[in-house]
C-alpha cells in the first residue's frame, strides 16, 4: 500500500499545515493558561513551535527510555526542514518532544505530570458527559437489536472532539452522519470464539462509552476476555493512558444508574482477568500499523477481532497517504493480521472505503466532510 502520496505539512492551508500553524499554537497557550510553567519551560514550548513551523528537525536532548528508539525513527529527518515531513511522523514527534518540553522526562517538579490532565479531566466532569452517562439508563428500555446499535453508535460518535454523540432510544436515528457501514456490519464480526481487543483513543466520554461497548462485548457473550489498549504517555492531547482509564473507571463507579453499573461490573472484569489493560510503546511510535512490532502483531493476529477507535489509529491502519477515497477498505488493511474494525468520526484527510456515490455527493456539497467532524463510519474487515 505504498503508492498514493503520503499527506505531508509542506502546503499553505492544507489541513495538516493548519494543524501546525494554527492548532499547536493555541493549543500550547491553553497548557500555559492551564499550568504554571516558568520562563525555562515556556521557552521550551515556543522553541518548540518555532522549529516545527519554520525550523529544521532538531534530535531529543532528553535520556528518557524511549530515547534510542526516537533516535532510530529520526534518524533520517534530523537537519532537515519539518515541511518535509510526513503529517503523522511530524505530529507524533512534534507531541514527544513537547512532553520533553514540559519538564515530563526530567527530574523536577513536572516529571510525570501529565500536561493535559486538567483538559482531560474537565471534559469528564462537564455537562454533555453528564447527559451522556445519564442516557444510558436508556439502553434498559431497547431490544437487543437497538441496544447493539446504540452502543456501537455511542462508540463511534465518542469520537467526535466535543462528545456531542448521542445514545438515542430511537435507533433510526443513529446511522445520521455515517458515511460507510452499519452497525450489523459490525456485529457481524463477533461470534464469542475468542478475545477481543480495543485500540482505544481518546480518554475522557470517548474513553467512557469505549468501556461500554467493551461491557456489552462481555455480557452478550460476544467476547470471552478483552484486551484494552492505550497510550504509554500522554499523547494527542486527549488521549488515553493507563492513568485515564482508571479516572473514568472511578467517574463511572460514582455514578447512578447504567452508568454505575457499568463501572463496577468493568472494575470486577480488570480483577478476574477477563479485561486486560496494555500501554505498548508502539501506540506512541511515528509508524503504521503496516509496521507493527512483532509482538503485537502476534496478538492481534490471536485476536477473534481488533476494533481500532478514531482518527489517528484509522490513519495509522490504512496508512496517512492522499488514498483515494473509493479504494476498497479490505485493501487498505490487507496488511493487517486478523479481523479488523475502524469506528471513526472523519477529523484528517484520509478516508477509503466509501461507494462512489457517496464520495462525489459529499465533494459536491462543497463542505469540508472529511475534517469537520461532522461524519463517521463503521468499517470492518473479516480478514483472510
Ligand atoms: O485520533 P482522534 O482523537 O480521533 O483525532 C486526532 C486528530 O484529529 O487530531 C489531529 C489534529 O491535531 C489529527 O491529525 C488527528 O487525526
Amino acid at each position: 500500500m505504498a503508492d498514493a502520496p503520503l499527506i505531508n505539512i509542506a502546503e499553505p492551508g492544507s489541513f495538516a499545515w493548519r494543524v501546525f500553524h494554527e492548532r499547536h499554537p493555541v493549543m500550547i497557550e491553553r497548557l500555559c493558561a492551564a499550568h504554571p510553567f516558568g520562563p525555562d519551560v515556556r521557552d521550551e514550548l515556543d522553541a518548540l513551535l518555532r522549529e516545527s513551523t519554520a525550523g529544521v528537525v532538531e534530535p531529543l536532548r532528553d535520556d528518557a527510555p524511549d530515547h534510542d528508539a526516537w533516535s532510530a525513527w529520526t534518524a533520517e529527518r534530523i537537519g532537515r526542514p519539518w515541511s518535509e515531513a510526513p503529517f503523522l511522523w511530524a505530529e507524533s514527534y512534534f507531541f514527544r518532544k513537547l512532553l520533553a518540553a514540559t519538564g515530563f522526562f526530567a527530574p523536577g517538579p513536572w516529571r510525570g505530570v501529565d500536561p493535559f490532565a486538567p483538559m482531560k479531566r474537565a471534559e469528564l466532569a462537564n455537562a454533555a458527559t453528564g447527559e451522556t452517562l445519564k442516557a444510558l439508563d436508556n439502553l434498559r428500555e431497547l431490544d437487543e437489536a437497538e441496544r447493539d446499535a446504540a452502543v456501537v453508535q455511542a462508540a463511534v460518535w465518542g469520537n467526535q472532539a466535543d462528545l456531542a454523540f448521542q445514545l438515542s432510544t430511537d435507533a433510526g436515528n443513529t446511522g445520521a452522519g455515517l458515511v460507510a457501514g452499519r452497525s450489523e456490519d459490525f456485529w457481524s464480526l463477533f461470534d464469542g470464539s475468542g478475545p477481543v481487543h480495543l485500540v482505544a483513543d481518546n480518554a475522557a466520554g470517548e474513553l467512557a462509552a469505549d468501556l461500554v461497548l467493551v461491557d456489552h462485548l462481555l455480557t452478550t457473550g460476544r467476547a470471552p476476555r478483552v484486551v484494552l489498549h492505550v497510550k504509554p504517555s500522554p499523547y494527542y492531547v486527549s488521549d488515553a493512558t493507563p492513568t485515564d482509564v482508571l479516572e473514568v473507571l472511578n467517574h463511572l463507579a460514582k455514578s447512578s444508574g447504567m452508568a454505575g453499573e457499568v463501572g463496577h461490573r468493568i472494575r470486577e472484569s480488570l480483577r478476574d482477568g477477563r479485561i486486560e489493560v496494555r500501554a505498548h510503546p508502539f501506540f506512541c511510535a511515528p509508524l503504521d500499523f503496516g509496521d507493527l512490532p512483532e509482538d503485537l502483531r502476534d496478538e492481534f493476529a490471536s485476536a477473534a477481532v481488533t476494533i481500532v477507535k478514531g482518527d489517528l489509529n484509522y490513519r495509522r491502519l490504512v496508512g496517512d497517504r492522499h488514498w483515494p477515497a473509493t479504494m476498497p477498505f479490505a485493501d487498505a488493511v490487507s496488511h493487517f493480521p486478523g479481523p479488523v474494525a475502524a469506528l471513526r468520526v472523519l477529523k484528517s484527510e484520509v478516508v477509503v472505503g466509501l461507494d462512489a456515490g457517496t464520495a462525489s455527493a459529499l465533494d459536491a456539497g462543497g463542505e469540508p466532510w472529511r475534517t469537520n467532524g461532522s461524519r463517521a463510519l463503521i468499517q470492518t474487515c473479516p480478514g483472510g
